[in-house]
C-alpha cells in the first residue's frame, strides 16, 4: 500500500483524505495546532516534516493546508525526495516559484481542483470561449464560509483557461457607476454556509446565453481525485505535474 503522508490533516479535506483513503494508508499528518492525532493517525509539526516523512517512510504527501505551510513541507519534500501533490489554492507568484523549485528535485503535481468534472469543464470551456468569440463571458463561484482564498483556485484556472483563448481583462465584482467593457470578464466569488464548490461560466450573445457549470457535493470527490494523483506520481521522474495527466493516463 502507498504510505502517505497528509498537510493539513486537521482541516475538513484533511479529514476527507484520511476517509477516502482505503488502498493507501495514512502514516503520518502535519498541522500547526497542538493535537497529538487525527483518526488514529499521528500529526507531527510541518517544521520538523523532513524528519518525519523519514520516520515514517512516506511514499508520497498529499496537500491541503495554506500557502505558507504547503510551501514549508513543498521543501522538506525536495529535501528528502519524497513526491508531492498540492491542492492547497491561494499562491502568490512567489509561493508558485518555490513550488517551480520543488518539482526541479521531485516530481509535483499541483491542481486546483481534483474533480473529473472540472477537468472536463475546462475544456468545454475552452472550446465554447474559442467558438463564441464575441459573447460577453462572467464567473462566478460559490463556497462555504469558512474559504479564505479568493476568487477560488479553480475560478482562477479557469480564467487562465480563458485567457489562452482570448485576451479578456478580469473585473472583479462591480459597484457604482460600472458599465461593461467589451473585453472584460466580471468576476465573482460568493462564501455562504457549507457549499461544497460550485463554478459557472456564462457566454451571453446573439440573443441567446450559454451556461456551463459544475457542482462539487461532496469534498470525498476532491480526496479521491488527489488520493489518484499521489498512486500515479510515485516513481515518476522530478517535474511539474497537472491532474489532467492523471485523467488522461
Ligand atoms: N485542489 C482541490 O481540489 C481542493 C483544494 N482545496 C484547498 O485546500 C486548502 C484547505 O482547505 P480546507 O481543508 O477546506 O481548509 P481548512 O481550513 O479546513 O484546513 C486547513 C488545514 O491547514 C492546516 N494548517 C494551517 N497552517 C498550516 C501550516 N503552516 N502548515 C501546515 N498546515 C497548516 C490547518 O491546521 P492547523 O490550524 O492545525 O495548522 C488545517 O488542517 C485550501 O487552500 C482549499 O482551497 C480544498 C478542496 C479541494
Ligand atoms: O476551499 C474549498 O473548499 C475548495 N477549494 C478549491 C478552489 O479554491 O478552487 C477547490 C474546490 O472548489 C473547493
Amino acid at each position: 500500500m502507498t504510505r502517505v503522508a497528509v498537510n493539513g490533516v486537521t482541516g475538513q479535506m484533511g479529514g476527507a483524505v484520511i476517509e477516502a483513503a482505503t488502498d493507501s494508508e495514512v502514516v503520518v499528518g502535519f498541522a500547526t495546532s497542538e493535537t497529538d492525532a487525527v483518526e488514529g493517525v499521528p500529526v507531527v509539526d510541518p517544521a520538523d516534516a523532513a524528519t518525519a516523512l523519514r520516520e515514517y517512510d512516506v511514499d508520497v504527501v498529499v496537500d491541503f493546508a495554506v500557502p505558507e505551510g504547503a510551501l514549508t513541507v513543498a521543501e522538506a519534500c525536495a529535501e528528502t525526495g519524497v513526491p508531492m501533490v498540492v491542492g492547497t489554492t491561494g499562491f502568490d507568484e512567489d509561493g508558485l516559484a518555490r513550488l517551480q523549485d520543488a518539482s526541479e528535485v521531485i516530481p509535483l503535481l499541483k491542481a486546483t481542483n481534483f474533480s473529473q468534472g472540472i477537468q472536463v469543464l475546462q475544456r468545454l470551456v475552452s472550446e465554447a470561449v474559442d467558438t463564441l468569440e464575441d459573447y460577453d463571458l462572467e464567473l462566478m463561484e460559490t463556497h462555504h464560509n469558512r474559504k479564505v482564498d479568493a476568487p477560488s483556485g479553480t475560478a482562477t484556472s479557469i480564467l487562465d483557461v480563458i485567457q489562452e483563448e482570448r485576451d479578456v481583462e478580469p473585473v472583479y465584482g462591480r459597484e457604482g457607476h460600472a458599465p461593461r467593457e467589451a473585453d472584460e470578464i466580471g468576476v465573482f466569488a460568493r462564501r455562504a454556509g457549507d457549499v461544497r464548490g460550485e463554478h459557472e461560466l456564462v457566454l451571453a450573445g446573439n440573443d441567446e446565453v450559454l451556461s456551463l457549470s459544475h457542482r462539487a457535493e461532496d469534498r470525498g470527490v476532491f480526496a479521491a481525485g488527489a488520493l489518484d494523483a499521489a498512486a500515479w506520481l510515485v516513481g515518476r521522474d522530478a517535474g511539474w505535474y497537472a491532474f489532467g495527466d492523471v485523467v488522461d493516463a
